[in-house]
């Protein structure tokens, strides 16, 4: 028998393309597609067993919209730059655990990494959160732009989780990944009980979805092509 309930909201964030949905599909339901809609947040629930807790997360598969948006200054309006920075704080206070995924084949993923690790860091100044860095796309390493070293001097400067994976040809590297964060999670939930507040029992041993709409906007929808 499982003890309490706890719940936990995960943020998986990065530049465009570099595997947010392929990963959160691949921990939800073990498979992997190749292809997924683009542009707009989707919001998974689901429960999970973690050593001996039941632990109900919320994964929220973050578009890169507002990342890319927030970082256009020549291309877009200070109104919509405005408006993707305001959704990326919404996102970031909202989270419990964090996971920041980079391409390995794409070294402007891995800058972007480096502003998102940033802008974490200014916004849970005072609230401890776990954060796992991941450089995803290792079947493909012949085509790397970044080293693991570059990726574990970037965990190593915020203090935060690395692994590099690939979501197409590892489900376990993925659940390990999340299981990892989540583990870190409870610890923390131990010391500072009041940053994992008891929220309400969602679907238990279900997958359900939401889609979009809690943070704002999109102008494209973004679903992973199954049924959950
Ligand atoms: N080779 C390889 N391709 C991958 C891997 N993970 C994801 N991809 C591919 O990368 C592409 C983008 O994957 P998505 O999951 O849509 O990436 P995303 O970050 O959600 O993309 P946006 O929502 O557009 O920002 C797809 O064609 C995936 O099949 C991987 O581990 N290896």
């Amino acid at each position: 028998m499982s003890s309490p309930v706890f719940s936990l909201r995960i943020l998986v964030m990065g530049d465009v393309g570099v595997g947010k949905s392929a990963l959160s599909v691949r921990y939800l339901t073990r498979r992997y597609l190749g292809e997924y809609l683009s542009n707009t947040d989707v919001l998974y629930r689901c429960a999970v067993e973690v050593e001996t807790d039941l632990v109900t997360l919320e994964i929220l598969d973050s578009s890169c919209a507002a990342i890319t948006n927030s970082d256009k200054a020549t291309t877009t309006t200070p109104e919509v730059q405005d408006s993707a920075e305001q959704q990326i704080n919404c996102q970031i206070k909202w989270s419990d655990a964090i996971i920041v995924l980079y391409s390995i084949i794409s070294r402007a993923s891995f800058h972007v990494a480096r502003k998102i690790l940033q802008k974490i860091r200014k916004i849970k100044l005072t609230t401890p959160v776990p954060i796992i860095l991941l450089g995803n796309k290792t079947d493909i390493k012949h085509r790397r732009e970044t080293s693991v070293n570059e990726g574990r001097k970037l965990s190593e400067e915020f203090g935060c989780q690395f692994y590099e994976l690939s979501t197409a040809e590892s489900v376990a590297g993925v659940s390990m990944s999340f299981d990892s964060l989540i583990r870190e999670a409870q610890a923390l939930r131990i010391c500072h009980p009041k940053t994992f507040p008891r929220r309400s029992r969602t679907s238990l041993l279900s997958v359900s979805k939401m889609i979009g709409a809690m943070f704002g906007k999109a102008t494209k929808k973004k679903r992973p092509s199954l049924s959950l």
